[in-house]
């Protein structure tokens, strides 16, 4: 296996939705005009992230004008695009969305949030994602040319199993579109994402939006690559940009020789699981 060179958009996120959609789709050529194969779009990347707009900004699959610039994009620039997240709507519900489109512009997989965030934090942060949004009931793992690429949106990566079931479904590249805050981000944005490529020994790549002050919610940026050694190959600043890496995918077999985690486990004494799947979101 290769090298890849992979980008994240850390874009800021307005309250225009179309405005979003366009810098998006700029800042994904660009990535791509760099040399990108796979590029990462924020959480929310359409829509301001406070739980009572997510009704409001949702599109229904495969109408809405986000999923056909996606599909679009990655048509144009010949990329995989994990296509941030987006609130989805789907009947009564909505959903906090992930789509992942092949370099011809196919669907390959979606991922709807599995955990959602409910939290009163420190700092005055209050958080109800459940008041407006459904939470999904599937692993997510894609196969893309460059191995499986594991889909987890923001908080799902505080939960070290789903993470362990992508890896042990064959997940090279976990890809999380996500918006840490002011007072999650300092904390925890480097620590989770490192560990869960330690514990694992994969990429990780987060995608935050670029930090707005002004904002409601103020997403702590710093967008981050890590490999399957926990070292940081990239890290964004907290402003627009887009931030590039390159994926050295043959250390995944090489750390995995060295220090076989997997091997090692005591399947004797625990075992992890996946629950039956409960149809409905998928592709
Ligand atoms: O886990 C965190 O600290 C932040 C989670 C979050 O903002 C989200 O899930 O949208």
């Amino acid at each position: 296996m290769e090298g890849i060179k992979a980008a994240v958009c850390q874009l800021k996120v307005v309250e225009d939705k179309s405005a979003n959609i366009k810098k998006a789709s700029e800042m994904i050529a660009g990535a791509a005009g760099n040399g990108a194969r796979l590029v990462v779009l924020p959480e929310m990347f359409n829509c301001p992230y406070q739980a009572p707009l997510f009704p409001l900004y949702a599109e229904t699959f495969p109408e809405g004008e986000t999923f056909k610039m996606l599909s679009a994009a990655a048509r144009e620039s010949k990329v995989y695009l994990a296509g941030g997240s987006l609130p989805e709507r789907d009947g009564e519900r909505v959903y906090n969305t992930s789509f992942i489109f092949g370099p011809d512009g196919n669907l390959l997989g979606r991922h709807r949030k599995v955990h959602l965030f409910d939290v009163e934090l420190p700092g005055g942060i209050t958080v109800k994602e459940s008041s407006t949004l459904g939470a999904g009931e599937r692993i997510t793992v894609v196969p893309t040319e460059f191995g499986p690429l594991g889909v987890a949106i923001c908080y799902d990566i505080r939960f070290p199993e789903l993470i362990r079931l992508m890896a042990l479904k064959g997940a090279k590249i976990i890809v999380v579109p996500a918006a840490f805050n002011m007072t999650t981000g300092p904390a925890h944005w480097d620590l989770v994402f490192r560990m869960r490529a330690v514990d694992n020994q994969l990429f990780v790549i987060a995608a935050s939006p670029a930090r707005d002050v002004n904002a409601g919610y103020v997403a702590f940026g710093h967008s981050i690559m890590v490999d399957p050694w926990g070292e940081v190959l990239a890290r964004a600043g907290h402003g627009e940009e887009v931030l590039t890496g390159e994926l050295e995918l043959a250390r995944i077999e090489k750390i995995r020789r060295e220090l076989p985690l997997t091997a090692h486990r005591r399947t004797d004494l625990y075992q992890l699981r996946e629950l039956a799947d409960v149809p409905g979101d998928q592709v």
